[in-house]
């Protein structure tokens, strides 16, 4: 049965999607079968596979609404053992064509269940938020992966995030757990970056992954051509560290 894992943190541009690509791409690589559902009406995820965001029959958006199953919109081996549930603009819309539904914060994980024991893993990129998108990835999750940008204000916000995990915890999916932190633009000349890993692991009293992901301008480079880095620069400082990321991630059960 596959793992379940949420990429939160409702500040925006701290890696979320980075890590959802890279990490799932990394994690195929190493012979495990992935579905990476993008939950972020930004759809970077989707296009960072590669895939034409705006030209979707079937997407999350669909799903979220009842119009069409899991099934419908997976896009399956996008990437060799990388399947993807996509995601575009419209499911903006979908916070508010929510309200008065029953059972809103379950219809993400209803589906899933029905494709769960086809994957190993199956990752959630989340949108930088704390709406009924993120709330249902968590209520489908076993465990929220945290990223957390390596910058002064990397404190900010996550009390509130971790009080967002409690309530779904409490309410809606009492199995819910921290899978822990990733520190992600790492950058090894600064004491800045130490500091706020030092900052993080003595106030955060939370499972802080060892592998810290470099400032890595290949990282960023590779969405770009549709690619994940272990595609576009496998000996890049970055593929590397994604690597030793999936390896943590495979092992941290
Ligand atoms: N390790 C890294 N090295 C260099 N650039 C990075 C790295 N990680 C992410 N970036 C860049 O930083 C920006 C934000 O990253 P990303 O989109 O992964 O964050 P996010 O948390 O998903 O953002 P959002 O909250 O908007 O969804 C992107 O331009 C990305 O290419
Ligand atoms: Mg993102």
């Amino acid at each position: 049965m596959g793992r379940i894992i949420a990429i939160a943190n409702q500040k925006g541009g701290v890696g979320k999607t980075t890590t959802s690509i890279n990490l799932s791409a990394s994690l195929a690589a190493k012979g495990k079968k992935v579905l990476v559902i993008d939950t972020d009406p930004q759809g970077n995820t989707t296009s960072g596979f590669g895939i034409e965001k705006n030209e979707l029959e079937n997407t999350i958006y669909e799903l979220i609404l009842g119009e069409c199953s899991i099934r419908d919109c997976i896009i399956s081996n996008i990437i060799k053992n990388v399947s993807v549930v996509p995601s575009n603009v419209n499911l903006a819309a979908a916070e508010i064509e929510l309200i008065g539904v029953d059972k809103k914060e379950y219809i993400l994980k209803n589906e899933v269940d029905y494709v769960k024991d086809d994957y190993d893993f199956i990752i959630i990129d989340c949108p930088p938020s704390l709406n009924m998108l993120t709330i249902n990835s968590m209520t489908t999750a076993d465990s929220v992966l945290v990223p957390i940008q390596c910058e002064y204000y990397a404190l900010e916000g996550l009390s509130q995030l971790i009080h967002t995990i409690n309530l779904v915890k409490e309410r809606l999916n009492p199995d819910l757990r921290i899978d822990g932190v990733v520190f992600t633009m790492y950058d090894s000349r600064t004491n800045l970056s130490m500091q706020v890993v030092e900052n993080v692991k003595q106030n955060l009293n939370q499972k802080v992954y060892n592998t810290l992901i470099p400032r890595n301008i290949r990282l960023a480079e590779a969405p770009s051509y549709g690619m994940p880095i272990n595609m576009y620069d496998p000996k890049s400082a970055g593929a590397e560290a994604y690597m030793q990321l999936a390896e943590e991630v495979i092992k941290n059960k």
